[in-house]
């Protein structure tokens, strides 16, 4: 299946044959060492790359482009797409959300956290939303936000050296609007860790208000679990 599209049709991700996944080892994941960000090594742009890529979704979102820069964009996109498939690499290869020494792993999904310290009980930092998070009326997505919290929550119950976890429930409670735009702090914490079960919390505040909080359960993952 392809896009409608005939200038620059997309295939769908089902079709692609560049997008395959090849072997992925069950729990295979990175494992989060510690809170502190090494300095940036030299010769590597992947950092900028994902830092440009997360300002030009805000910027798409944001702008009302006239049909021939839109026409134009289409064009470089599909250039794009066409230079990095035959690049393509197995899930346990890709860089893309597995560069836990960049800022928010190096990937464009989840809201750029960006950490200011941790320790084996909680980590703390802020994180702000661009225009591509946007759901309506300055507000944040409400799907933006447990998505930020899996993301917090999810490291920290994998991190310390603790065997990999996989989230079973993440409960969110909105409690005032996520405001697009502004630098929020976030938080979280450990309930408790019982044989495979650890309960975490986190909180999103906006100077004072808080604007959402979650608990999650993590469940550590027996061998050969995916
Ligand atoms: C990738 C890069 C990573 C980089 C580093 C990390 C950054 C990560 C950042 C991103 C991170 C993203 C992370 C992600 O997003 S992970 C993706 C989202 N999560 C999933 O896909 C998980 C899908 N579910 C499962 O695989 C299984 O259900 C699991 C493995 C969770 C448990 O199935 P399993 O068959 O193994 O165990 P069990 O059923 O015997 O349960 C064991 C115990 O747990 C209790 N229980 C279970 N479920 C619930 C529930 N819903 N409410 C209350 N309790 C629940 C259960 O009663 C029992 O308790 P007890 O009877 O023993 O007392």
């Amino acid at each position: 299946m392809t896009s409608v599209n005939e200038k620059h049709p997309v295939p769908s991700p089902i079709d692609d044959p560049t997008l395959g996944l090849g072997s992925a080892e069950p729990g295979g994941f990175p494992q989060v060492d510690s809170w502190t960000l090494p300095a940036a090594p030299e010769d590597d742009p992947y950092g900028d790359m994902v830092a440009n890529l997360r300002s030009f979704l805000d910027h798409v979102a944001a702008a009302k482009p006239d049909n021939a820069t839109v026409a134009e964009l289409a064009g470089d996109l599909a250039a794009w797409r066409a230079r990095l498939a035959p690049m393509s690499v197995s899930e346990r290869e890709q860089v893309f959300a597995h560069r836990t020494d960049l800022p928010g792993r190096g990937q464009t999904m989840s809201p750029n956290f960006a950490i200011e310290g941790g320790d084996r009980d909680g980590v703390w930092g802020t994180v702000t939303y661009g225009r591509y998070y946007l759901g309506g009326n300055g507000a944040v997505h409400g799907g933006a936000i447990p998505l930020l919290f899996d993301e917090v929550l999810g490291r920290l119950a994998n991190s310390a050296g603790r065997s990999p976890c996989r989230t079973a429930y993440l409960h969110t409670d909105f409690r005032a609007i996520t405001p697009v735009g502004r630098q929020l702090s976030v938080r979280g914490w450990f309930v408790s860790e019982e044989g495979r079960k650890r309960v975490v919390r986190a909180e999103l505040k906006d100077g004072d208000t808080l604007c959402a909080e979650a608990e999650g359960l993590f469940v550590a993952l027996n061998p050969g679990q995916p």
